[in-house]
Order: C-alpha cells, then structure tokens, then sequence
C-alpha cells in the first residue's frame, strides 16, 4: 500500500496557528457545584514550535489541552485544528481527527506491554489500516535512538526509553500536533533531560508541533515559550523561557490571586 502523503512543511508557513482556542469555556457540573474550569481562554499555538502550558493546580491546564485534542466537548467557544473546528464535529469525525491529527504523549506511557516497540510505534497506522512510511518511520528510531531497542517490549526498556518509544508513536503519522501531559512525570531526572531534548529535537529538526503540560520550570525551558493559566484565564507567556523566568512568572501569579 502507498505510504500517506507527507504534509507541507512547516516552514512554508511561518507563524500559522497549529491549534487555537477562542473564547473557549468549559464548566463542569451546574447550579451551585458549578466548576468555571476556563472562562473565555484566547491562544493559539504556532505550528512548529514546543510550547508549555503551566499555572497553579487547578488552573484549567489539563482542561484546556483535553479540549484543544478533541478529547471533551467545551461549554462556549470555539477549538480550531489548522482550518478544522473541533467544535462543530461529529462524535465519528473526532475520532477520526484523534487518530489521523493528533498524537498524545502521556507521564504513564501508556504503551501496550505485549507488543514491541517497533510494533508499539506503527500501531497508530495499523489502527488507520495505512503502512507506515518508511524513510519517517526510521528517521523517528534515528532521532530517537531507538534502533537497538525495537524487538524488546515495553517491561525489557527503561522509562525513558518507553518514553522515546511513546514520543514515536505520536509523531508516527506526523500530526499537526502532539499533546504531551507531564511527559518526564515519572522520570529521574536524567531520563527526563533526554526526553525533552528529544522533543524539542522533534520541533527544531523534524518540523513537529508540541504542547506540553508540565508543572517543572525546567522541563518548561525546553520549550520556545510558556502560557500561563491562572483561574481558568491566560494570565501571560513568556518567551525563550529559563527555568529562573518561568519561576518568576509564577510567583508573580501567585502574588495576583494572593
Ligand atoms: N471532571 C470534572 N468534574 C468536575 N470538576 C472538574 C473536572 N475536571 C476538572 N475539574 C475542575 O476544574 C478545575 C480545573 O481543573 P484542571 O484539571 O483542568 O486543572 P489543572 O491546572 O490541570 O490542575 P492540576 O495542575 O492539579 O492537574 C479544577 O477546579 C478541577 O477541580
């Protein structure tokens, strides 16, 4: 079967928004245990670039990328995936759009224990019913060091080299974006700096997109720029983060809601 056609590189289009969300709000629950979980989130995310979501705990940081991936439905506004709105589709069409244009990289891994790692990597293609294509499947194992490890199962790597194997699989069908929730989580912190050059690798050199929700300044320097949500709002970003940035700006929030 014919490989699927590569999309456009990202550097044809300098600064187009991978994902946005406008005037997005969520709520969970009604009447009095009504939850404000986002209200009115603005932001888009440039296509080819690592970008960092942080704030305090119970922020809105897991809401808005579960909302940004198509995986729950908002209460008002509007998600748009390059020129798709999530908002209007179909239960069928989002899963569809799950499948084909977005990857996920979680802080479990959450690989299949008895399937390698080669097969762990194609499996989002098998589940398309498409052949992986070739020269990106072993560009992914070279970037990602992965070569010498795609016979073992998951229980014979490390963590981090499960991750570097879930990372592959997210990229395998070269999706407008990766969604990565606390990825280095259950990391040491070694493994960790490993997979976050990784994929800033996969954003600088392989033309990715990734959102990444952390709550570690370092893991957010990785990135080109962080947002910060506060109380379910974009409180600010910061570009070229340093971990001492990062800190800084959230302290500031705290300072805010103090
Ligand atoms: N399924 C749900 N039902 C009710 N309330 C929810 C639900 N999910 C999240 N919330 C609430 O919505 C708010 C935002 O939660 P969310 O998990 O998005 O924050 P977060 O910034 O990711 O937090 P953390 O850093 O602790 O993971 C919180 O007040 C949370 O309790």
């Amino acid at each position: 079967m014919a490989a699927p056609p590569r999309r456009i590189p990202v550097s044809s289009s300098p600064r187009r928004p991978a994902v946005q969300a406008r005037g997005l709000s969520k709520v969970y629950g009604s009447g009095d245990v009504a939850v404000h979980a986002l209200r009115g989130v603005d932001v888009a995310f440039t296509a080819g670039e690592f970008t960092a979501i942080m704030g305090p705990s119970g922020s809105g940081k897991s809401t808005l990328m579960h909302l940004l991936a198509g995986l729950d439905a908002a209460t008002g506004g509007q998600v748009v995936l390059g020129d798709t709105e999530l908002t209007a589709l179909g239960d069928t069409e989002l899963t569809l759009l799950r499948r084909e244009r977005v990857g996920f990289v979680f802080q479990s891994f959450n690989l299949l224990p008895m399937f390698t790692a080669l097969q762990n990597i194609t499996l989002p293609c098998e589940l398309a019913g498409t052949a992986p294509d070739q020269g990106w499947l072993d560009t992914l194992i070279d970037t990602l060091g992965l070569r010498d490890r795609l016979t073992h199962r998951p229980s014979e790597l490390s963590g981090g080299q499960q991750q570097r194997v879930a990372i592959a699989r997210a990229l395998i069908t070269r999706p407008d974006v990766v969604f990565a929730d606390e990825p280095t989580g259950n990391l040491d912190s070694r493994s960790g700096a490993e997979v976050l050059s990784f994929l800033r690798t996969s954003v600088r050199e392989l033309g990715q997109t990734i959102v990444m929700v952390t709550h570690d300044p370092v893991a957010a320097s990785y990135a080109d720029s962080v947002v910060l949500l506060a109380d379910g709002r974009i409180a600010g970003s910061i570009d070229n983060p340093t971990p001492e940035s990062v800190l800084a700006g959230l302290d500031a929030l705290r300072t805010v809601n103090a």
